[in-house]
């Protein structure tokens, strides 16, 4: 999905070269006339969802949302990201402002959503759900892991007394990316911790976004920049069958990625430098979407790629296979818009005015969609549309 930004609105060239049939979900690039040379014909690119530069934050995040969820709950993997150029939105896409529920984003509306569907199951169906989630920032041009919950002297012993273990069975170090034979390139000894609502969950998600180093320094750009932030709920979930005893385990990602791009005047300086560049990103991306055999790593820094992923030093390397079919992912790009300058503070997922550690609302006040088609667990695996004009 494609959701364009608002300072196409202001600008008539931009408006020029970007045409977009919300109805027909297609979008139309022209080229921008340069010189005497022949403007080739304009392109059209069909994408499951188009949100033009008018679209409310709500629309965008119940579009983005409503099958991941449904797909996790039925057991599968889901992730939901954004990925274009800098300052076009991202962050405010996935995470939001706390100034009023309608500007809360896709990750604190996940998270609303989430609890709710699993209610409505629970009630339904009799399931069980245990919700943990972690989070871990990617950062610099070494791509340095930080547990962002590894450090939680901020929270309420009341709302995590009851923390999980690590995934590595309680014994904390350094979180690490390990090459899995079996499940491919797994973070590992990132804090888990139990949310059994959605309030500690968003509360978890507060801690983390403060906790992210672009947070801590938010006038630095390149740190901003060269941020990718991960934040995962994992579901356990147990339900009987025929008196059996079913048990399974999903997880919903939900990645900030950054746009990687150098700060120009920094550069130039002698400073600065980007962990990935976002085309190298791009392809990466593209690859895992399109089932790629291989994917290219390699263009990232040693010794780790995107995502702190190995280097595969023969360039073969497979993304992890999976044999159950149930991994789902939701892409959202964006098309470049105005750049606009909000309040930026910790624990803004918990304040008022939803309260202490509120549960971010429904944006759109309808509740979650269950939509025939996810809850057979059929979510689209959207393609992206490289770049943006
Ligand atoms: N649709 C929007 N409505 C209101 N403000 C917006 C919107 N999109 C972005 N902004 C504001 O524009 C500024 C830049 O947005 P944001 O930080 O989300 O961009 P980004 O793509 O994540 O940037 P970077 O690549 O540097 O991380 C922020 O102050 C944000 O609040």
């Amino acid at each position: 999905m494609v959701r364009v930004c608002s300072a196409l609105s202001e600008s008539m060239d931009s408006m020029c070269l970007l045409k977009l049939d919300v109805r027909k979900k297609l979008l139309t690039l022209s080229e921008a006339p340069a010189g005497p040379r022949r403007r080739a014909a304009p392109e059209s690119f069909a994408f499951d969802s188009l949100f033009s530069q008018d679209a409310s934050q709500a629309e965008v995040c119940s579009g983005a949302v409503a099958e991941v969820i449904q797909a996790v709950v039925n057991g599968a993997d889901g992730c939901v990201f954004s990925f274009g150029h800098a300052n076009l939105g991202k962050t405010y896409t996935m995470i939001g402002r706390d100034c009023s529920t309608q500007s809360l984003g896709v990750a604190p509306t996940a998270i609303s959503w989430l609890f709710k569907v699993m209610e409505h199951r629970r009630e339904r169906s009799g399931a069980g759900f245990s919700v943990r989630a972690s989070a871990v920032e990617i950062s610099g041009r070494e791509e340095a892991l930080t547990d962002l919950l590894a450090d939680q002297q901020g929270a309420p012993t009341h709302l995590l007394a009851d923390p999980a273990c690590s995934s590595a069975g309680g014994q904390h170090g350094a979180v690490v990316l390990r090459e899995d034979p079996l499940c491919g390139s797994q973070l590992q000894n990132q804090t888990e911790l139990r949310a059994t609502n959605a309030e500690q969950a968003a509360f978890l998600l507060d801690v983390a976004v403060a906790a992210r180093r672009s947070s801590r320094s938010p006038l630095d750009q390149e740190a901003r920049r060269n941020s990718h932030f991960l934040f995962t709920l994992h579901l356990s979930q147990e339900r009987k069958d025929n008196k059996a005893a079913m048990r399974g385990g999903s997880r919903l990602h939900l990645l900030d990625l950054g746009s990687c791009e150098t700060d120009i005047s920094r550069t130039r300086e002698g400073g600065g430098g980007q962990c990935l560049s976002l085309s190298a990103l791009g392809n990466v991306v593209l690859a895992l979407a399109n089932g790629a055999k291989h994917v290219p790593y390699r263009y990232s820094s040693p010794p780790r790629g995107p995502y702190g992923v190995p280097e595969d030093p023969t360039g073969t390397a497979r993304p992890p296979e999976d044999p159950t079919g149930s991994q789902r992912t939701l892409q959202v790009q964006l098309a470049p818009q105005r750049t606009l300058r909000g309040p930026r503070g910790p624990y803004r997922y918990s304040s008022p005015p939803r309260g202490p550690y509120g549960v971010p609302e429904d944006p759109t006040g309808a509740g979650p969609r269950l939509s025939s088609s996810a809850l057979k667990g059929s979510v689209p695996l959207d393609v992206i549309a490289h770049g943006g004009v």
